[in-house]
């Protein structure tokens, strides 16, 4: 018991939601010394999907990490039915057992009253009752903490992150190398790289939308965007609203021509989608790549200048601004605390 109380205060001191699912993991990795214990996590739209995966296989001399990185893509993880008793586990919120061997537990995930994934053991003899009550008051434990997270890190109408966290994860994103664009050359050069994105959304005459049809009707259409984002971009983008009807994207790699394809497919489904009593609504994008030594104000502006050129130019419409400085219509002022580049 003293042992799952260390590990229960040690979790509840971190803030970052991949650190506290691998946390989790190695907790209950200690205490039950499965063969492996795997996090599925469920991810917002439609068609339901699974989110990320994250597991860790204990093995006789080393416990190894198998496929730790938290931020699985969409397309390597298993169909959410491909696993009958996992999919029942998820749409049920109760406990499943198959006998095995190896015996398998599959425990729901809960978060603010809703079912956020399912946490599964592989063990040679099924789990004890005491075992699986453990794990169950952990778990309990866990889902209260992240929904006090989730509380103080969402937007409470549209349930999308709020601004408060944006920062730490643009920095994580940067240090992630893989999205630093390297510099001006590269920039000039090609498009090719992937690299990683910083778009801004903007939705277009809302304000003609509050007039007309009131507030309430305006915080709908908020709703039914963040909905439509969720829906349209990948599980592995942080989706953001930074206050009123203004949106942030943070795109993992992604070529140039594949952030402005998310952008366009995103503004075609908001633009496909009819709203209840206001009818079609458009938005106007603009996306810029992160650069090493970017800051998160010095990108914002960038996609904001790009957004306004978007607005500028008849709106229903996502421009890059990298495209933007190659055809002379924007200068790039590089604030990345660089040398002036142009
Ligand atoms: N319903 C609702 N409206 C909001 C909220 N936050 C900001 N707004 C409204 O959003 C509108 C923003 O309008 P503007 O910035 O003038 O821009 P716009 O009408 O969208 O026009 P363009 O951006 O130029 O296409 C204002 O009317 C704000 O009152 C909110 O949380 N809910």
């Amino acid at each position: 018991m003293r042992n799952a109380i260390d590990h229960l205060g040690r979790l509840t001191e971190l803030r970052d939601r991949d650190l506290l699912d691998l946390s989790l993991l190695q907790s209950i990795r200690d205490l039950v010394r499965p063969l492996s214990v795997t996090l599925y996590r469920a991810a917002e739209g439609d068609p339901p999907r699974w989110g990320s995966r994250l597991k860790l296989v204990t093995q006789l001399l080393a416990d190894q990490v198998g496929e730790a990185a938290p931020q699985v893509e969409f397309d390597g993880l298993p169909a959410l039915d491909e696993h009958p008793a996992r999919a029942q586990c998820l749409a049920r919120g109760e406990r499943q057992r198959v006998a095995g061997p190896p015996a398998w537990t599959g425990f729901p995930m809960m978060a603010g009253g809703r079912v956020v994934g399912v946490l599964e053991t592989d063990t040679r003899y099924p789990l004890t009752r005491e075992e699986a009550a453990l794990i169950t008051g952990m778990l309990q434990v866990f889902g209260n903490f992240q929904a006090l997270l989730d509380y103080s890190e969402r937007d409470t109408l549209t349930g999308l992150l709020n601004r408060k966290s944006f920062d730490t994860a643009f920095f994580k994103l940067l240090a992630d190398g893989q999205g630093a664009d390297p510099g001006i050359e590269e920039r000039r050069r090609g498009q090719g790289r992937a690299v990683h994105w910083l778009g801004v959304i903007d939705i277009d005459h809302f304000k003609q939308v509050n007039d007309r049809h009131g507030h309430l009707i305006g915080d709908e259409v908020l709703l039914l965007v963040a909905q439509l984002m969720n829906s349209s971009f990948r599980v592995s983008d942080r989706l953001y609203r930074f206050g009123g009807e203004e949106f942030v994207v943070l795109l993992r790699g992604a070529t140039e021509a594949e952030a402005l394809q998310a952008f366009d497919r995103f503004r075609l489904a908001v633009q496909a989608f009819s709203m209840p009593q206001v009818g079609s609504i458009t938005i106007s994008a603009g996306v810029t790549q992160l650069r090493a030594g970017d800051t998160p104000s010095a990108a914002f502006e960038r996609a904001d200048r790009a957004t306004y050129h978007a607005k500028n130019q008849g709106r229903n419409q996502v421009w890059s601004h990298e495209a933007l400085v190659r055809q002379g219509s924007l200068q790039d002022d590089d604030k990345t605390g660089g040398v002036e580049l142009f």
